[in-house]
C-alpha cells in the first residue's frame, strides 16, 4: 500500500484537480510530490482533517497557528502556489468546497484520517477574535487596537527595526528599511507644506515616528493620538529622550475625540484601515472640521480591489480572526468620494503598491532572523502568525489584489485658493 504523504498527495490532487505545488510530508516522516519545491509539513491528524474536511482558510490558519501545519523552504513560493490552487477553479472546473462534498473524496479522506492515528490533544488557545460585525465602537476599536498592538514594544522593535514605522516604506533605489522609512516621511511632510510654527495632528501615531520627524525637521507642534498604551509609553519616551517635549504631544485619544483644532496639517498613517466603512464618512467629516481653511490631509491608506459585485465582498477570515480584528479595507475610489462628500478637495493620489511589497518582504526577513528571541518576546503562535500574515500580505501587494495609496486633500476655503503649487515637484504652497 502506497504511504500516508503519496495518499494524501494523490488526494489533494483530486480536490484541488491539479496536483500539488509543494512537497508533502506526512506524520509518520514519508514524503511525495516535487523534489525541490517547498515542503507542506502535516504534522497529525488534526492537521489533516482540517485540510480534508474544513479546507477553508481559517481552517487552513487555525492549523498553521496551532503548529499541526508547517511550510519549509521558500515561504512565498509555497503560499503562492497553494493560494492559486486553494481559492481558484481546478482544471475540473470544480471549486474546493464543491469537491471536498464530493462522496468518492469523503471515503478516501476518512480512510486517511483512520490511518493518521487517535485524536491528539486539543491545541493550545491561540488568541483568536470572533465577533459577529464590525461595530466601531469607541470600546471594540480599542479592544480591536491593543489585540494588535499591545504585544510588546520590543517584538515590534524585532519587525520594524529602529525606524518603528508601521507602514509602507518609500523606497529609492537601494537604501535601507531605516532610510526608506525616513524617505516615506519626508514625503509626507513635503506633501504636508510643512514650515516652522504650524500646528500637526498625527492620527494613529504609532510609535511616535511621523511626529518627532516633523518636530524634529520641521519645527511644528504635534499632537499625535493613538488607542495603544504601549505605544504611548514608547513614544513619549522618544519624545523625551530628544528633548521635543515642548512641541510634540502623544495622547492615548480616539480620533473622534480630538477638539482642540484647528490644526494646519492632519496625517494619518496606516490607520484609516481600522475606521471601517460604515463610520469613513464621519471620520472624513472630523477631520475635515479639524483642519484649518486651506489646511491639509495626508492619508495613507491600504486599498482593496472592487469586485463586480460588491455584495459578494468577503473580509479576510484569516486577517479578521487573528490580525486586525476590526480592520475593513476599501477601494481607492470608495475612499476618494468620502473625502469628497466629506468638502474635501482631492488633488494627488499616489500609488505605491510596489513599495509596501518590499517592505513587508524585510519585515519578515527581520523577524525570521531573529525568530527564538521573536517567539520568547511573544508566543509561538502569534509569531507565526505575524511570518504569515506579513507574507501573504507581500503577495497580495505583489499580485495587484491589494495597493496602497497616499491621497493629498485640502479644505480648500470657499475662495478656491488651494495653497498648493501649481507644480508639484516641491508641494510647497
Ligand atoms: C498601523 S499603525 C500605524 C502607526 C503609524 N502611523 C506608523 O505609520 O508607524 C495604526 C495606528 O492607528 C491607531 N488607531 C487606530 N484606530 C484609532 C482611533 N480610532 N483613534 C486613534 N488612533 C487609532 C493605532 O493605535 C495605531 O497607532
Amino acid at each position: 500500500m502506497a504511504d500516508a504523504a503519496s495518499r494524501l498527495n494523490s488526494l489533494a490532487e483530486q480536490m484541488l484537480g491539479a496536483p500539488l505545488p509543494v512537497r508533502l510530508r506526512a506524520w509518520d516522516g514519508s514524503q511525495a510530490g516535487p523534489p525541490g519545491a517547498p515542503t507542506l509539513v502535516v504534522r497529525n491528524r488534526r492537521a489533516l482533517r482540517r485540510i480534508l474536511f474544513k479546507p477553508g482558510e481559517l481552517g487552513l490558519a487555525r492549523a498553521w497557528v496551532a503548529g499541526d501545519l508547517d511550510i519549509e523552504g521558500d515561504l512565498y513560493t509555497a503560499l503562492d502556489g497553494m493560494a492559486a490552487l486553494i481559492w481558484e477553479r481546478g482544471e475540473d472546473g470544480r471549486t474546493l468546497r464543491q469537491a471536498v462534498r464530493d462522496p468518492a473524496v469523503r471515503a478516501a479522506a476518512r480512510e486517511l484520517v483512520k490511518l493518521a492515528g487517535p485524536p491528539i490533544p486539543p491545541a493550545p488557545p491561540c488568541e483568536e477574535v470572533r465577533r459577529r460585525r464590525h461595530l466601531h465602537t469607541r470600546g471594540s476599536d480599542k479592544r480591536a487596537i491593543s489585540h494588535h498592538y499591545d504585544v510588546g514594544n520590543d517584538f515590534y522593535e524585532l519587525v520594524l527595526g529602529p525606524s518603528m514605522v508601521y507602514s509602507c516604506a518609500y523606497w529609492e533605489d537601494g537604501g535601507t528599511l531605516e532610510s526608506a522609512q525616513r524617505d516615506k516621511l519626508e514625503l509626507v511632510c513635503a506633501k504636508l507644506g510643512l514650515k516652522e510654527g504650524r500646528r500637526l495632528l498625527d492620527v494613529g501615531c504609532g510609535w511616535g515616528s511621523m511626529a518627532l520627524h516633523a518636530a524634529r525637521e520641521y519645527g511644528v507642534s504635534v499632537v499625535g493620538v493613538t488607542l495603544s498604551q504601549e505605544q504611548a509609553v514608547y513614544a513619549r519616551k522618544r519624545v523625551a529622550d530628544e528633548g521635543l517635549t515642548d512641541r510634540v504631544e502623544i495622547r492615548v485619544q480616539d480620533y473622534r475625540d480630538v477638539t482642540d483644532g484647528p490644526f494646519d496639517a492632519i496625517s494619518s498613517i496606516g490607520m484609516a484601515e481600522h475606521v471601517g466603512a460604515e463610520r469613513y464618512l464621519e471620520y472624513a467629516s472630523r477631520l475635515y472640521d479639524l483642519l484649518t481653511p486651506g489646511g491639509r490631509l495626508l492619508n495613507h491608506q491600504i486599498a482593496r480591489r472592487p469586485q463586480r459585485d460588491e455584495s459578494a465582498y468577503n473580509v479576510d477570515e484569516f486577517i479578521d480572526a487573528y490580525v486586525f480584528p476590526d480592520g475593513e479595507l476599501a477601494p481607492i475610489g470608495t475612499t476618494v468620494t468620502q473625502l469628497e462628500r466629506a468638502g474635501f478637495e482631492v488633488r494627488d493620489v499616489q500609488a505605491l503598491r510596489e513599495h509596501y511589497a518590499r517592505t513587508l518582504r524585510q519585515w519578515v526577513a527581520n523577524l525570521e532572523a531573529d525568530w527564538d528571541r521573536a517567539v520568547r518576546l511573544t508566543s509561538p503562535g502569534r509569531a507565526r502568525v505575524w511570518r504569515l500574515y506579513m507574507a501573504a500580505s507581500a503577495l497580495a501587494f505583489e499580485r495587484n489584489r491589494i495597493g496602497v495609496n497616499q491621497v493629498l486633500a485640502v479644505r480648500t476655503p470657499d475662495s478656491g485658493a488651494s495653497g498648493l503649487p501649481s507644480r508639484t515637484r516641491t508641494w510647497q504652497g
